[in-house]
């Protein structure tokens, strides 16, 4: 997979760059290439902002210099292929899991990382009219850059793809894989602090085991995000989990 983000702050995804995502770029499992959007800038100052129409608050980035970055880094490659572009703000459609395995399947992902109040939507609109342009949010909260949120996107998505995980089995039994939240986990030893590891886990029944894990997902689901469990499709839950 190759990913290309655009940013005001190129340092801000040198962490793409350490531990699991660091060996995944060594393996040539992904390519990561950061463009400085500054680099696409023609005056003394390297302006990318400006102030919005409209007036309010805030600065609004400059469609020219996005115009320029965009046509320079999403050129069809070999075989005419364009990147999926993914522009992170707090007004776009929710990232879920469902979006990371999505994502994990494209060759190719270019980030814009928008800053201030945005960027100048005929940017996207442009954009649009050549690739696919997904706005997307990864939560209900306002950043300050959309540098984090690549960061998040990138991992979710990255974890998922073949040889990037020591054990690929955590990426299918993690939470969300079967629509519910993952249960507590344990580790050595039995007792601490007073706290022992529940006994079903130490029982090496595994079928008694994955009872318990399934109730446990079920039970918390239910008390923290009770609305996946609406999205969940009846033949996902047998009798038991019904009796819960
Ligand atoms: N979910 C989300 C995205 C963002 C931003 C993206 C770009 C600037 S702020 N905030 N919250």
């Amino acid at each position: 997979m190759r990913i290309d983000v655009l940013t005001i702050f190129p340092e801000y995804l040198e962490p793409l760059r350490a531990a699991l995502l660091g060996k995944a770029i060594d393996k040539k499992l992904i390519s990561v290439d950061v463009h400085d959007l500054r680099d696409y800038t023609h005056d003394v100052h390297k302006a990318v902002d400006d102030s919005p129409y409209g007036g309010g608050p805030g600065m609004v980035m400059k469609p020219q210099v996005w115009g320029e970055a965009l046509d320079d880094v999403c050129k069809p490659d070999a075989d005419g292929t364009l990147p999926r572009l993914i522009v992170p703000t707090p007004a776009g459609q929710p990232f879920t899991q469902e979006t990371a395995r999505e994502y994990a399947r494209l060759p190719w992902l270019a980030f814009a990382c928008g800053r201030y109040e945005g960027i100048d939507q005929r940017v996207v609109d442009d954009a649009a009219g050549r690739m696919q342009v997904d706005e997307v949010s990864i939560g209900d909260y306002v950043l300050v850059g959309g540098e984090v949120a690549v960061l998040v996107m990138v991992e979710a998505v990255a974890r998922l793809l073949p040889g990037v995980l020591g054990n690929p089995a955590s990426a299918e039994q993690d939470s969300f894989s079967d629509g519910l939240l993952e249960g507590p986990s344990y580790t050595r030893p039995e007792l601490w602090r007073g706290l022992a590891v529940p006994d079903v886990l130490r029982s090496g029944n595994h079928k008694l085991i994955d009872r318990w894990r399934r109730d446990q997902a079920l039970e918390r689901t239910f008390a923290r995000r009770p609305e996946l469990l609406d999205r969940l499709a009846d033949d996902q839950l047998d009798k038991h989990d019904r009796a819960l």
